[in-house]
């Protein structure tokens, strides 16, 4: 059996459910060949936007028909805004129209945004269909293409529509990346980051000493961040795919930073912006909570983040508006919100007691009115 250029396969172990991720260099092009060998049948359609269908969208499609598939390209405008309800609106029409049935396959090709929306689509369309992952950002690639969760947003709550409906394949090509924007890739650095405080000091420690390697897109290095974030969530999800307690530490960050994202609309903040922006605001809970036992945790995620030009302040956004957000928060247990506090590098915990006075006042103290 051909192996392609697959340098590293990763199960996401969840039985009947479970999958492979395919990490590699130059695989998409093998994308259809891939398909064959892992006896994926069916019609195809690939989702995609402008931005990723100017690079990556005639090699899958041609990779696709050389191997015999009937496969064929829907793509939504891009951005955040646009992973909606009515985008997904707009993909049911096509999936109608086209007389596509129970047997299609969905490849998301794309980054968080394209995941997320094409996860959601292939969950609810005739009750389900199958979906793949083709990740192209490296956030996607380290985590959004992994662990099932699909959605489109609210206006008032991110990810407030969805269901954990789990791809039947991730196939990452970490050459994508050559194309991602910087400020795409620092946004993607903060999930690496999150993955290591909640779980892994050495992963943590071998980020910062790898910084330069990575921020140079070096091959191995990226292959080490994809592989390591992989193995991480992979290992959550495996132990907690429906976050029923455990998977909540994938949260870190997320409480204030998707409230950050909803009150402005989804488009000041990149995701992994507001993630590093909730990272520090936990950060400083935990302090304040007396539970934070390691004070080097606040200085080394605070030169991440000037690294990698990540935000440190909100200026202008008003604090009580984000508190009030935060109460959306979907790890909230009867009005009380759930926090992912650290504790120390590697070491969170599930924390309701903590007052929104505290929020407020971390939110001022980060630069909010
Ligand atoms: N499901 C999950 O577990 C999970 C995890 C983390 C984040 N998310 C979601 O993911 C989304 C963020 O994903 P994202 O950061 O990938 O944003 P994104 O999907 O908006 O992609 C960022 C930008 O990069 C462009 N792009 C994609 N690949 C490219 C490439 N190879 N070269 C050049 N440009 C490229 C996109 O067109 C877009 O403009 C958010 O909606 C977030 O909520 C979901
Ligand atoms: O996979 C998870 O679980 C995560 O929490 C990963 C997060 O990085 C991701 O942003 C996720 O979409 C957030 O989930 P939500 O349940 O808070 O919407
Ligand atoms: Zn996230």
């Amino acid at each position: 059996m051909k192996s392609f250029d697959v340098l590293q396969e990763i199960r996401v172990d969840l039985a009947e459910r479970g999958y492979p991720i395919l990490i590699g260099a130059g695989i998409l092009e093998e994308i259809g060949a891939i398909f064959h060998q892992r006896e994926i049948a069916g019609r195809i359609l690939v989702i995609t936007n402008p931005t990723v269908a100017q690079w990556y969208l005639d090699p899958v499609l041609q990779s696709l028909q050389r191997a015999g598939y009937d496969a064929a390209a829907a793509q939504v405008p891009d951005g955040e805004t646009f992973k909606s309800l009515a985008e997904a609106d707009f993909l049911y029409d096509r999936l109608v129209e086209g007389k596509y049935d129970r047997k299609t396959v969905l490849v998301a090709l794309g980054g968080g945004v394209i995941g997320d929306l094409t996860g959601f689509v292939a969950a609810t369309y005739m009750r389900g269909v199958r979906f793949v992952q083709v990740p192209t950002t490296l956030l996607a690639q380290v985590d959004s293409s992994v662990g099932g969760k699909v959605a489109v947003n609210h206006r008032k709550g991110k990810n407030l529509i969805g269901a954990f409906y789990q791809p039947r394949l991730v196939l990452t090509d970490v050459t994508t990346l050559r194309t991602l924007p910087d400020a795409e890739f620092s946004s993607g650095m903060a999930e690496v980051i999150k993955h290591g405080i909640i779980l892994d000091p050495e992963y943590y420690r071998m980020i910062g000493a790898k910084l330069p390697q990575i921020l140079r897109r070096d091959p191995a290095a990226l292959s080490e961040v994809v592989g390591g974030s992989c193995r991480i969530k992979a290992e959550v999800v495996r132990k907690d795919e429906k976050e029923q307690n455990l998977r909540a530490i994938l949260n870190f960050g997320h409480t204030v930073g998707h409230a950050l994202e909803s009150i402005t609309g989804y488009t000041r903040y990149k995701h992994g912006e507001a993630v590093a922006l909730g990272m520090l605001a936990a950060t400083k809970l935990a302090e304040r909570s007396g539970l934070l036992a390691d004070q080097s945790l606040e200085p080394t995620l605070r030169r991440f983040c000037q690294e990698l030009h990540l935000p440190l302040q909100i200026p202008g956004l008003d604090s009580s508006a984000i508190a009030e957000a935060i109460l959306l928060d979907k790890k909230a247990d009867q009005g009380a919100v759930r926090w992912i506090l650290p504790l120390r590098i590697g070491e969170v915990r599930i924390e309701a007691a903590v007052p929104q006075e505290s929020v407020v006042d971390i939110l001022k103290e980060m630069g909010g009115a």
